[in-house]
């Protein structure tokens, strides 16, 4: 298997689907299962918090919600747990700047999708070099679902980013709705990355098509 082609790797960040037992009342496979009825393009399992599972749990839940990717073809990222995403073959890894470097993590998982959060055009320049295959970057827009998040940056690093000469394939996330996640597509990224938007909505499905609808209104940049 080959590393995954940059411009595959930008339809599959469209919709990418963020989730883990934390952050619904209900059950993840159920919100994941109508999520991906909405038509979400990629989707990373992430266990973090307070009462986040461990261990032989922890693996049980990444195997379920792996079991429904593959029923809808859509890859499954791991976020952190590199041990975990090779114990499954998962599909890849996301990891940030304080998790394990990005380098050892790349010869760890060959081929696998590797994705690194970036906050700046040094950070994405670092991530690009270690061989990442797609950065995440944000949070834009303020949010509640990560406790240790940093400023809110706006849709301008995007663009800047962008004017920086960062080619690589790129996803926003923090704080997107439907209603911001068109300014996010037309400052320079490729998708869109959400928890509460989809996990927290009333109708998953329909919150996951609506964005799937406004990413591609907003259209190739
Ligand atoms: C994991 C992560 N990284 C930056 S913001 C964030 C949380 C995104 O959650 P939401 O889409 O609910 O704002
Ligand atoms: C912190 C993160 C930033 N970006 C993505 C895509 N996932 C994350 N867990
Ligand atoms: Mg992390």
């Amino acid at each position: 298997m080959a590393r995954i082609a940059s411009e595959e790797m930008k339809e599959r960040l469209a919709v990418y689907f963020i989730m883990g037992s934390q952050n619904s009342e209900r059950p993840a496979a159920d919100v994941l299962k109508e999520a991906l009825d909405g038509g979400v393009t990629l989707f990373q399992f992430r266990e973090k918090g307070a009462n986040a599972l461990k261990g032989a749990e922890k693996e049980a839940l990444a195997r379920q919600l792996q079991r429904l990717c593959r029923a809808y073809g859509v890859p499954l990222i791991v976020n952190d747990d590199v041990e975990l995403a090779l114990a499954i073959d998962a599909d890849g890894v996301h990891v940030g700047q304080d998790d394990e470097d990005a380098r050892r993590v790349r010869e760890k998982i060959g081929d696998k999708i590797l994705g690194v959060s970036a906050h700046n055009a040094e950070e994405a320049r670092a991530a690009i070099e270690a061989g990442a295959d797609y950065i995440g970057v944000g949070p834009i827009y303020p949010t509640r679902s990560k406790d240790d998040a940093s400023e809110a940056q706006g849709p301008g690093v995007l663009r800047h980013l962008r004017e920086q000469g960062i080619t690589i394939p790129i996803v926003a996330i923090g704080g997107i709705t439907v209603d911001n996640a068109t300014a996010v597509i037309e400052a320079g990224a490729d998708g869109v990355s959400v928890i509460s938007a989809i996990a927290s909505a009333p109708e998953p499905k329909a919150a996951a098509a609506a964005l799937a609808a406004a990413v591609r209104a907003a259209g190739p940049r």
